[in-house]
């Protein structure tokens, strides 16, 4: 997307946001300021052509619903950030085959007036991401954000005993998406094992051979969150078609599905769309399919159609392996003695050990200093010691309100106030980046907030902080001194 107009786009939403702040005794804005995040975080900016600002929406109920309630506050944000006479335009992806824009003007008064239509053509560059579930069925490809990491690449992927198996299934997986027998493949291990790194590692080479195949990763969380929000709209039908649609489907963590019963009936269907269709699903879980509780027996039944196989924590030759390729690709080269040190260290996960990697390249960044075995071991000391300190939310909050010189109570308030809604969004950033909670978890300890709120909060966080040098900032502060 256009750096300039998402920019633009973000001053917009926040004018809107602070001037929904500004009217806190307004019942009837009040109530806007629940719906505004959840509202906007599936409206996306499209284009800004000659004065002609294009919204991509999910249907027409969003369309329908800013005009009702936005248009003059929206009116009021394009004028500031855009000037007078900047025409509206909304590209409703819903039921529209050819994803022609339904035109709006408005008028300086906030009331829109009808305008002549716009060529009915897919706009250029459409992108339907992940966030927008509610895709025109019509479209047959569809450029979706994938969600994968390139880091998480078979390449970067080292193999020994834990994984190989699991490894050599999804290598084959890769060459031939939803042609093997191992549909779905359900890989399963406890935590920081390799999980997703491997599920995403199928998804990038299917990317790279197959470059028309629509591959999608997401948590099942997500999932679930969409899932909520669709059943809200009375749009589970566009939901399904959204998901079937895809070629290769990886949904970490199915696990949370547990308890789910509504998301689990559509799930049911889902999988068994892509199933017959040819399509491939890999699921990551911790629990192996018959450990998971409270998930339909029918759903159990279809997690071992395929290959279910599991990861365990990597023995020390393996994790030697690691290290030597990850600091490699950072240019540094250790002596065996020291390699074998830092195999020794990180026995149970590669999340940890790749941690304690990082450390040392930082050190011998900083201090710019060839490692002997003794100042790796004090370094490794040192990050013992202050690895002892839990990084929990309470801790999180405690250093986030003291960074911001703000109360706790007013960072789990419900004030949209910016000077504390920042804050807020950043202690639920780090609370997600930094400890195991899950989103629903975080919302409690964050004042009783809804999952949903938490999940925008963090994709907020990691949005802005790309675009605004304030927010890079505190991120960056933050993580160190949390960490530190
Ligand atoms: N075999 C491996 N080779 C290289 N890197 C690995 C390997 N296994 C894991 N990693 C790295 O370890 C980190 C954690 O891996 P990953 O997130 O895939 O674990 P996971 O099993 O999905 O964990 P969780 O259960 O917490 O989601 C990632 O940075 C990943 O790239």
């Amino acid at each position: 997307m256009d750096e300039n107009l998402m920019m633009i786009w973000q001053k917009c939403l926040q004018f809107m946001r602070d001037n929904l702040n500004a009217a806190e005794d307004n019942s009837d804005l009040k109530k806007l300021e629940k719906s505004f995040d959840m509202l906007f975080d599936k409206v996306q900016p499209l284009s800004l052509v000659a004065n002609n600002l294009t919204l991509i929406v999910p249907s027409d109920f969003y369309k329908e619903y800013i005009e009702d309630n936005y248009l003059s506050l929206l009116s009021a944000a394009l004028k500031k950030n855009l000037g007078k006479g900047v025409k509206l335009w909304y590209s409703v992806m819903e039921n529209r085959p050819t994803g022609q824009e339904k035109p709006v003007t408005m008028n300086m008064k906030g009331k829109s007036v009808p305008t002549p239509k716009m060529q009915e053509t897919m706009p250029q560059g459409f992108s339907a991401n992940i966030v927008n579930p509610f895709v025109v069925p019509g479209i047959r490809k569809v450029n979706i954000d994938s969600n994968l990491k390139s880091d998480y690449s078979f390449d970067n992927y080292i193999e020994g005993e834990s994984n190989k198996f699991a490894a050599t299934v999804a290598r084959s997986i890769a060459k031939r998406p939803g042609a093997t027998a191992f549909n779905p493949l359900f890989l399963h291990g406890g935590y920081g094992v390799g999980k997703t790194h491997l599920g995403q590692a199928v998804g990038l080479e299917v990317k790279n051979q197959f470059p028309d195949k629509v591959v999608l990763y997401l948590s099942s969380e997500k999932f679930i969150q969409q899932f909520i929000s669709a059943a809200k709209a009375h749009k589970q039908t566009e939901f399904a078609n959204f998901y079937q649609m895809v070629d290769v489907l990886i949904i970490d963590d199915i696990q949370f599905l547990s308890g789910k019963s509504a998301t689990q009936d559509s799930f049911f269907h889902i999988f068994d769309h892509l199933h017959q269709n040819g399509k491939q699903i890999i699921l990551t879980s911790d629990k192996a399919p018959a450990d998971i509780m409270d998930i339909q027996e029918r759903i159990v039944s279809r997690f071992k159609w395929g290959l279910s196989a599991e990861i365990k924590s990597p023995d020390l030759s393996t994790r030697r392996q690691i290290i030597v390729d990850k600091l490699s690709r950072d240019g540094i080269v250790l002596p065996g003695d020291m390699l074998d040190f830092l195999a020794a260290e990180a026995k149970t996960n590669v999340r940890e050990l790749i941690g304690v990697i990082n450390s040392v390249i930082a050190y011998s960044t900083v201090y710019r200093t060839d490692l002997s075995l003794e100042l790796l071991k004090d370094t490794i000391n040192k990050i013992a010691a202050n690895q002892k300190k839990v990084i929990n939310i309470p801790y999180i909050q405690e250093v986030v309100c003291d960074y911001f010189g703000i109360k706790k109570e007013q960072l789990l308030s419900k004030t949209r106030k910016r000077e504390i809604a920042l804050p807020r969004q950043l202690a639920m950033y780090f609370s997600k980046e930094l400890t195991n909670a899950t989103f629903t978890k975080i919302g409690e300890e964050m004042g009783g907030k809804d999952h949903s709120t938490v999940m925008y909060a963090c994709d907020t966080i990691k949005d802005v902080s790309k675009i605004d040098k304030e927010v890079k900032k505190y991120v960056k502060d933050l993580a160190e001194r949390i960490k530190k």
